[in-house]
Parts: structure tokens; sequence; C-alpha cells
């Protein structure tokens, strides 16, 4: 469970945001969008404790894994000790991982099918491969609440919907709380109960087939935007987001 009440955010002694007040219940996914520079990683930050609020309260009901946007490491790690890392919340001071935490952080990386890269150097992948590296981290933590700073930025239509899918089943089998940004309204539209829109001027947070319509959605890009709904081969129905570029 994430609460957050009266909650104000600020970056560089600028307040970017007021009154922000939502819960996400436990097995809850909420998609935060927003255009650039809106205030969507300072939110993220600023729930996960990361950087103080400037007014209100936030309550995590447990541990919560991060998946920040952009992030490097200076050490040659291996592809598998990163994932591992997922686990050292878990361990004692000064402990190895042990052949559970070992199995964990296989299993995990094998949901983000990239077991074949186990014993690569990490800084030999590609960016997308990264972020499937720091996605398969935050599973391997075991964590009741994961929070995700566009998690899907840098990854190919197969690899969205191989997240997608992973964040979708972690919430409904096993009950966790996510909260993720993203560019893209279908990401919403598709997995997520709940939606913040980070107006220009505002914000709104509601169910997401009432939050991505095409008027909320052109008045936050500024940008005329369209709502649509696809049927596909297999009788399943996926809504998309189409802007109607210049
Ligand atoms: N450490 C900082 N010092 C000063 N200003 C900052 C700092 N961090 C963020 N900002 C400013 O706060 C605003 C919000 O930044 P933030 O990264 O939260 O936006 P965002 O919605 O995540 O953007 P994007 O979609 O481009 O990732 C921006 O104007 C940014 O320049």
């Amino acid at each position: 469970m994430i609460e957050m009440q009266d909650l104000a955010i600020q970056a560089g002694g600028r307040t970017l945001l007021e009154g922000i007040s939502l819960q996400v219940p436990a097995g809850g996914i909420l998609a935060v969008l927003g255009p650039n520079g809106r205030g969507k990683t300072t939110l993220l930050r600023t729930l996960l404790g990361l950087q103080p609020a400037a007014a209100g309260v936030v309550r995590l009901g447990g541990h919560a894994a991060y998946v920040p946007q952009q992030t490097d490491t200076l050490f040659p790690y291996d592809v598998l000790s990163m994932v591992t890392m997922g686990r050292a919340r878990h361990l004692r001071w000064y402990a190895s991982p042990g052949a559970r935490d070992m199995a964990l952080a296989r299993d995990s990386l094998r949901a983000v099918q990239l077991e074949h890269l186990a014993g690569s150097d990490f800084h030999s992948l590609s960016g997308g491969q990264k972020q499937l590296v720091y996605i398969a981290r935050a599973i391997a933590s075991a964590s009741p609440i994961i929070v995700l700073d566009e998690p899907m930025a840098a990854l190919d239509l197969y690899n969205q919907d191989i997240v997608l899918a992973i964040l979708r089943r972690l919430a409904r089998e096993q009950n966790l709380t996510i909260v993720f940004s993203t560019h893209q309204p279908q990401h919403a539209q598709h997995i997520a109960e709940q939606t913040l829109l980070m107006h220009p001027d505002a914000y709104e947070v509601g169910v997401t087939a009432s939050m991505c319509t095409d008027a909320r959605l052109s008045r936050m890009y500024r940008l005329p935007v369209r709502t649509c709904q696809v049927q596909s081969g297999d009788g399943r129905s996926v809504h998309g987001a189409v802007p109607l570029f210049h």
C-alpha cells in the first residue's frame, strides 16, 4: 500500500505540485503520466523518501524497490551479480548471498528473458538490456512495493510486453503495489487501474479509463491525442492512444 496525503513535491527550491492525495492498495498499479520536466521523477523519489517533501505525508506499507530512470555502476559486475544485489536487504551485514538468493536472482533474470547473459559484463549490455536487468533486480528483492521510473523507455515492443506482463502478474498474483511513470498512455491503459496525470498546471488522478481520454491526454500533452480500442486476433481488446503529430 502507498498513501500520499496533501503531498507537495519540490526540486531546486521550486514547488512542482502540491495537494496530491491518493492511495494505491496492495495489488494495485498506478501509472504516472506527464510532460518532460513536470516532476514525475521528483514525485517517485519523494514517495520513496529519497528527497524531502515540501509538505504532506507519504505512507508506505513496506519496503519499496526502486528502478531509477538512468543509472550505471562504476564497477565491472556481471549481470547475475547486479541482479543478486536485489537480495541485499535480506542479508545480514557482510553476509554473502546464499543458494536461495542466487536461485531467486536467476529466476528474476529468466523472467526478463536474459538468463543467457548471466555471466556477461553489465557494462557490455545495451541500454534496453540494462533496463531489464534493473527490473530483474527489483523483482529479486521480493519487496511488497516496486516503484519504476520510465521502466520501458529503452525497450522495444516485445520487451515492453514482457515487462507489462511481469508487472501485472506481480500485482495480481503476489499482491505487490506498483507505481510506474511512462510517456506511453497505452502502458497505463494496459495494466494500471489508476492513472495520475500531471498537467502543466495541476494534477488529476482516477480510474485509468476516465483519465486516458482524448480531452485529458490532449490537454496534458498540449497536442491532439485520440484514444482507440483494437481487437486482437485472439479476441482481446487492446487500448491505445495516437498523437496527432503535426
Ligand atoms: N536536483 C535538482 N536541482 C534543480 N532542479 C531539479 C533537480 N531535479 C529536478 N529538477 C527540476 O525539477 C523539474 C522536474 O524534474 P523531473 O526529473 O522530476 O521531471 P520528469 O517529469 O521526471 O521529466 P522527464 O519526463 O523528462 O523525465 C525539472 O524542471 C527539473 O529541471
